[in-house]
């Protein structure tokens, strides 16, 4: 087989969907192959078709409805079952019949497997093998094999498992992917038995499983080694702890090892990809993920901010842009005069020394007593606005407000807020119902103001947190109340805190109406 560069692989929407909660329907597969796609991904798995109609379906529909521009498809399936020839093994048939121009194996290369879990010998296994790939090779498929078990196999009979690589090569497979099935593997030694692999001559791949989390070092490691496929799965997807993550392999090996895996432009999209796909897997996003998550570039530390300040370099690995990410500043307790002044310029506000420094102080102060901005970035601009102004601007000001909270005869409990506040020189007072006390708070203010900025209409609470925080400085216990709005354009969150859980509703609320009008224009 002519050499045709190295290889990334992804199983995804094979050995990814084996994890635990993730369930894709056909159209979730086509999805997420568009979207591998669009990376450049050179090879996608799309299944196992025959083993389940779902998969049978992905491949049939993915011949009309796939136009790939990059990938290849392949097809995973099992060696024929012992005593069987491969012709008549109705899987094998599932596999021919597919339309994948590729059909991956697995194969079992430890011996203790071929005996107890196959229950059958060395020598059928061999057998198995050797006459599926070369079935499939004559009827015009690309052959990969999986070795499942490579590594434990090589342990327990090394001859064996690399007789088993030997004898899918001379076949006719044209990748053999040493598969560390359980993840138990740690890099220094799985790269001697990668060497002893590559040695046979057969073209090695590396398929990983995150175990001892080590998927993505053990990869590389097998890359260093004279491995030139790579197998894992968007996100770091698959069965128990999870697959090698490919969005990690692919960056790692093109941003530090100098490969060139997919468009520099393609890599540019990867974190818009990833989280593209998380929204089809209806997996939450890891914020923590290398490269592309939310909080792969957030600076938290002051003394980080500070160098960051001088050059973004000194705290990152690479320019966050590369795979389509950003940095962030965060600003806590942890931050400092720079941490303050970087986030300011986030928002589009210069700061003076001076400033920087009240406002940290005013950070430390309120941090220190339950507020938590790094999760309120609304009530931190406004923290700020209050400190650039010298005063604290709203758009109203609140007279009173009051809370109801009745359990009614039929045993329905209904909450009725009335607020009183100022805007515009008018007073307005407003009454609202809701089924909560923040719920008919929220009404109330509202209804109150609603006439004077009709653009609140739009303007709507979606998330409410409340965390009891222990008594500090010898108070009794506090309460933090994160309300998250939205509208049109996106959303934004606030932070109240007080002994009383209403009066720390009603802060976050009126922030978040504040920040509210802000976005809609509306200067004070
Ligand atoms: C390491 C991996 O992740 S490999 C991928 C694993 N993925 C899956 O298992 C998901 C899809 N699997 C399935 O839908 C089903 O297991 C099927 C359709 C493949 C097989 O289903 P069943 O026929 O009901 O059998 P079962 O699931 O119990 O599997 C055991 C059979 O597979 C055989 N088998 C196991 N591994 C292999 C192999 N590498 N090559 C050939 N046969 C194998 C066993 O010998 C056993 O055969 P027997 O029934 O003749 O004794
Ligand atoms: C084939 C495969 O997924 C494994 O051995 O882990």
């Amino acid at each position: 087989m002519a050499d045709d560069g190295f290889h990334v692989y992804d199983t995804t929407l094979r050995d990814g969907a084996q994890q635990e909660g993730l369930n894709l329907t056909v159209a979730d597969k086509l999805a997420v192959a568009r979207h591998l796609d669009a990376l450049g991904i050179g090879f996608i798995e799309g299944g196992w078709p025959g083993a389940n109609p779902k998969d049978t379906e992905f491949f049939r529909r993915a011949r009309t409805e796939l136009d790939l521009k990059h990938a290849q498809l392949a097809a995973f399936g099992a060696t024929r079952r012992a005593g069987v020839k491969a012709a008549d093994d109705p899987l094998v048939a599932a596999l021919r019949e597919s339309g994948a121009p590729i059909v991956t194996l697995v194969a079992k290369s430890h011996d203790r497997h071929v005996e107890l879990a196959l229950r059958t010998t060395l020598e059928e296994n061999l057998a198995m093998i050797r006459d599926t790939v070369s079935h499939l090779r004559a009827e015009g498929q690309r052959v990969f094999l999986d070795a499942e078990h490579f590594f434990d196999g090589y342990k327990s009979n090394p001859s064996y498992a690399l007789e088993v690589l030997r004898t899918a090569a001379e076949a006719g497979a044209s990748v053999i992917a040493l598969c560390d099935t359980n993840g138990g593997m740690l890099p220094d030694e799985l790269t001697d038995v990668v060497h002893d692999a590559v040695g046979t001559g057969a073209r090695i791949g590396i398929h990983c499983h995150d175990d001892t989390g080590c998927a993505v070092a053990n990869t590389l490691a097998a890359v260093a080694a004279g491995a030139t496929h790579v197998q894992g799965c968007a996100n770091g997807y698959g069965e128990r702890s999870g697959n090698a993550n490919l969005f990690t392999v692919v960056a790692n090996l093109q941003l530090k090892k100098g490969f060139d895996l997919v468009p520099a432009q393609s890599l540019g999209d990867m974190t818009r990809i990833a989280h593209a796909i998380t929204e089809v897997t209806n997996v939450t996003p890891n914020s923590h993920q290398p490269y592309v998550g939310t909080s792969a570039f957030a600076h938290k530390a002051g003394l980080h901010a500070s160098a960051i300040k001088v050059d973004p370099n000194l705290y990152q690995h690479i320019d966050p842009a590369e795979v389509g990410n950003d940095m962030r500043m965060l600003v806590s307790d942890m931050a400092g005069r720079a941490s303050v002044e970087l986030k300011g310029r986030e928002l589009g506000y210069r700061l003076t020394s001076d400033q920087s420094r009240e406002l940290v102080d005013r950070v430390k102060d309120l941090e220190s007593r339950g507020h938590t901005f790094e999760a309120a970035d609304a009530s931190f601009e406004l923290l700020l606005r209050d400190t650039v102004s010298g005063e604290r601007k709203r758009h109203f000001s609140v007279e009173s407000w009051r809370v109801i909270v009745e359990r009614r005869p039929a045993g329905d409990i209904v909450s009725e807020a009335t607020v009183k506040l100022h805007a515009k020189g008018e007073r307005i007072v407003a009454t609202g119902e809701g089924n909560g006390p923040v719920n008919a708070l929220d009404k109330a203010v509202r209804l109150a103001l609603e006439q004077l900025y009709p653009e609140l209409a739009v303007v709507q609470l979606i998330d409410f947190k409340v965390r009891i925080l222990e008594g500090t400085l010898g108070t009794d216990a506090v309460t933090r109340v994160l309300i998250t709005s939205s509208d049109a354009t996106g959303d934004w969150a606030t932070v109240g805190v007080d002994e009383n859980i209403i009066e720390a509703s009603w802060q976050a609320l009126e922030q978040a109406v504040t920040y509210g009008l802000l976005r809609a224009g509306h200067t004070v």
